[in-house]
């Protein structure tokens, strides 16, 4: 998949079938989507185009703003749409002048002239242009006018897509990985940077990776111990993760860690991507370093049968 951070860095490919949207997740209702426009392409020898936009206008408007999470980060997004066999992802920043554009600029310019649409698979109550002025039925007028053909995803499939969405985010929420990963087509995971930490894991009997998410828009689950897989350095492991601020310790930042079940590797630095498949308990302010490590050493034997069952 080429990946294009601007719309002019984009040359128009031969039967260009398009899709535009944030794709957040990229889950089982996107994934239709996306089957949909690869079926098209594939029946005219034709090429996938996903317009998405980032970041978002709120993230630019409002920096500070920490209300705005969402399920996967742009790199993440592009990763999974890869794997989908998307051919071209644009990403595009949510700009002033792009958003002022009328209707029939964006779909001259931008549509037909800069991505050489052949097919667009729209929602029907996707707006577009200054005001959000365009829609559908601008794209049905100007599509003889310039040669392309317009394909409409219906209301129930895009209330589909906005159900999942919420589902998910409820879910993750509520530390429902089940239904969260049922409704993903995959794992929820997040990725990130292994920092140092205060050493205490070790001392333990349960070193514990301090991870380090880079995007601060990223959707974090609720805290609580959690059993994974981490993917370190092509490998996978299953493991038991912890988020809190650690209240045993009189911990003040909310850590995401996880100890990594038979390994033993000095992984510093390293970037690694932990999956979610179950919630096995909430945090709690334990008495003591002893207490910790037994209820730890229990939180290990839960994990492992759940593995062994799943
Ligand atoms: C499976 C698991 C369960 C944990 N449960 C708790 C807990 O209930 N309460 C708590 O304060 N810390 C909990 N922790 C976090 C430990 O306090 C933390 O791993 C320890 O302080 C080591 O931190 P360090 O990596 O900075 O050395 C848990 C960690 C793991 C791996
Ligand atoms: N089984 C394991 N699971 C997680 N990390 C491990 C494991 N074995 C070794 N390590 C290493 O030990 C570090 C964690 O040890 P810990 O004592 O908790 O130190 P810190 O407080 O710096 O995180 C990890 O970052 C990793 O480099």
């Amino acid at each position: 998949m080429k990946v294009y951070h601007h719309i002019n860095d984009f040359t128009p490919v031969k039967n260009a079938v398009v899709t535009i949207g944030t794709f957040d997740g990229v889950h089982v209702g996107h994934r239709k989507i996306i089957a949909q426009i690869k079926e098209l392409a594939d029946a005219v020898g034709g090429e996938t185009v996903i317009l998405t936009f980032f970041p978002h206008p709120r993230m630019i408007l409002n920096p500070e703003d920490e209300s705005l999470k969402l399920i996967t980060t742009i790199n993440e997004k592009a990763k999974l749409l890869e794997q989908l066999g998307v051919d071209h992802l644009i990403i595009t920043p949510f700009s002033r002048d792009f958003s002022n554009q009328s209707a029939e600029d964006y779909i001259r310019d931008v549509l037909v002239k800069k991505i050489g649409t052949s097919k667009i698979v729209i929602g029907y109550d996707h707006r577009f242009g200054k005001d959000r002025q365009g829609g559908l039925t601008d794209l049905l007028k100007l599509a003889p006018v310039y040669g392309f053909e317009v394909i409409e995803i219906t209301e129930q499939d895009i209330n589909d897509v906005a159900v999942s969405s919420t589902r998910i985010r409820e879910a993750l929420a509520a530390g429902n990985f089940e239904l969260a990963n049922a409704c993903l087509g995959y794992p929820f995971f997040i990725t990130g940077k292994v920092m140092r930490g205060d050493r205490i894991g070790t001392q333990i009997g349960f070193p514990t990776a301090n991870i380090a998410i880079e995007e601060q828009y990223k959707l974090i689950p609720g805290d609580g111990i959690f059993a994974v897989k981490v993917l370190v350095k092509g490998e996978t492991f299953t493991g038991m993760a912890y988020i809190g601020s650690r209240p045993t310790v009189n911990g003040h930042t909310r850590n995401i860690e996880v100890n990594l079940f038979d390994f033993n590797q000095d992984i510093y630095g390293e970037t690694i991507r932990m999956e979610f498949y179950h919630y096995v308990r909430g945090d709690m302010k334990l008495n003591g370093l002893d207490e910790l490590k037994a209820r730890i050493a229990m939180d290990k034997e839960d994990i492992l049968a759940y593995f062994n069952k799943h």
